[in-house]
């Protein structure tokens, strides 16, 4: 494809995700309108596809100048990426097959531009200026975190007394994780299987590591595809839900005996690691959809296997001599590295909360440390995505709102 066939490809996948985004639309109309962003300067590393597309115009219509990259190698779209570098007030520096040195090399150019309000998913742009470039945090105002596993690695920085700079925690927004974390990667990610292996999930052990909010959607979609589900935890009360969810629970070194797919949604490491390896069932699929490429541990797998080749695009098979595995997109997100990531439905409230958090910044002075959403704007996210699908709700009566607040009357 020429430069110009891409750029008229980004612009027609953004076009569809923002007509299909109608909260970060009403947004939109706010900050056209109002101009609250005037004056700042937004620095992201975010997925680079069309609904980040779509946040990176909204920002910009609130009047903020962007410079945006990736947050994981494999995940970004080169032609949003290349559609989003033609816009005025943006400037995107990911591109799909970075290597890590490139990867890292990106942080820095979007640092370079020295913003006041930082967009993360993973937290790399915050742990860069805190560890390379500490002098940056004297101008910055605050930061947004898009996920769970940038939250851990936050909360961490605070409890060390390291974390320098006020960062909103938009993952933990009950708007972001309960549709992202569960129905997107549910269905996203088996989705990036599905286009990726052409194989049917009916029938199959479909084996999830961990069940918190990606692990609970995935399992819920797997399901519905015909699959036995197992489950594998280290939490016993996830575990217990699990069970009584209906999946089978068992440990990894069980599940990997029998699992004809493997999903990994845990936010840690070595999830399938050599001593899974070892007992693994013949032809096994391996995918991650947690955290960057370390859920699979692919160095175990490279140093057990006697060869490893690529079967069809974004399937490598490693040769172990009696037994063969497959794992897709290098162990990297599978949803966004061999899908389109997240339906846009969902991603229009994961960044109608950042856009409105971002907002929130520019406008209010925040101590260091991590911050809950304001739970008005939370709410708000919810009101206007019912909006959109055309629900409307019952209101409490005033004796009802009595009756529920009232100790006398109870019973
Ligand atoms: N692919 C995507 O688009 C996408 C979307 C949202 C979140 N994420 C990422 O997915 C990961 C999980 O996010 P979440 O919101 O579900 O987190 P979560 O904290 O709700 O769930 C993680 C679960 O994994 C379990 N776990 C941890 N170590 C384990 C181990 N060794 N074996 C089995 N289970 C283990 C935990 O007990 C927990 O229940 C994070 O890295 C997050 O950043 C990815
Ligand atoms: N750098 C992090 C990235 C985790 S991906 C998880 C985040 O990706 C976000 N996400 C999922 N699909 C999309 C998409 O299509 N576009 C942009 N972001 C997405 C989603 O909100 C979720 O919180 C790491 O390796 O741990």
């Amino acid at each position: 494809m020429s430069n110009k066939e891409m750029i008229e490809s980004g612009n027609q996948k953004i076009e569809w995700a923002r007509n299909h985004m109608p909260v970060l639309a009403a947004v939109r109309k706010q900050f056209e309108k109002e101009k609250p962003l005037e004056g700042h300067r937004v620095a992201m590393a975010l997925h680079v596809e069309a609904k980040t597309a779509v946040l990176v115009e909204t920002l910009a219509a609130g009047g903020a100048e962007v410079a945006i990259t990736g947050c994981n190698p494999l995940s970004t779209q080169d032609d949003v990426s290349l559609a989003l570098d033609t816009r005025e007030c943006i400037d995107c520096h990911a591109s799909y097959d970075c290597s890590t040195e490139d990867y890292y090399e990106a942080i820095d150019k979007v640092l370079d531009f020295e913003p006041d309000i930082t967009i993360d998913d993973g937290a790399d742009l915050i742990f860069k200026m805190h560890t390379e470039r500490p002098e940056m945090l004297a101008t910055i105002l605050g930061g947004c975190e898009e996920t769970t596993t940038g939250i851990h690695r936050l909360k961490a920085m605070e409890r060390e007394g390291a974390l320098k700079m006020p960062v909103i925690a938009v993952n933990d927004a009950m708007t972001k994780f309960l549709f992202d974390n569960r129905y997107g990667t549910g269905q996203s990610s088996w989705d990036g299987i599905m286009r990726t292996t052409n194989l049917l999930i009916a029938g199959k052990n479909a084996v999830i590591g961990g069940y918190g909010w990606c692990g609970k959607g995935a399992a819920l979609r797997a399901r519905g595809l015909g699959a036995n589900v197992i489950v594998t935890e280290i939490d016993p009360i996830r575990a217990l839900e699990a069970r009584m969810d209906g999946n089978e629970v068992m440990p990894m070194k069980e599940a990997a005996k029998i699992g004809d797919i493997f999903l990994t949604t845990t936010g840690n490491r070595d999830i399938l690691s050599r001593e899974h390896f070892e007992v693994i069932k013949d032809g096994a699929i391996l995918a991650n959809s947690g955290h960057f490429n370390v859920e699979i541990n692919l160095e175990d797998l490279e140093d057990m296997a006697r060869s490893v080749r690529t079967v069809r695009k974004n399937i490598k098979e490693y040769d172990l001599g009696d037994r063969k595995v497959n794992v897709l997109a290098e162990g990297r997100l599978v949803n966004l590295a061999a899908g389109d990531g997240h339906p846009a439905e969902v991603m229009d409230m994961s960044f109608a909360n950042q856009a409105l958090c971002v907002r929130y910044i520019a406008e209010n002075t925040l101590v260091d440390g991590v911050h809950a959403v304001p739970h008005e704007l939370d709410v708000s996210v919810a009101e206007m995505k019912l909006e959109s699908m055309g629900i409307s709700l019952d209101k409490l009566s005033s004796e009802q709102d009595e009756y529920m607040s009232s100790w006398s009357c109870g019973t």
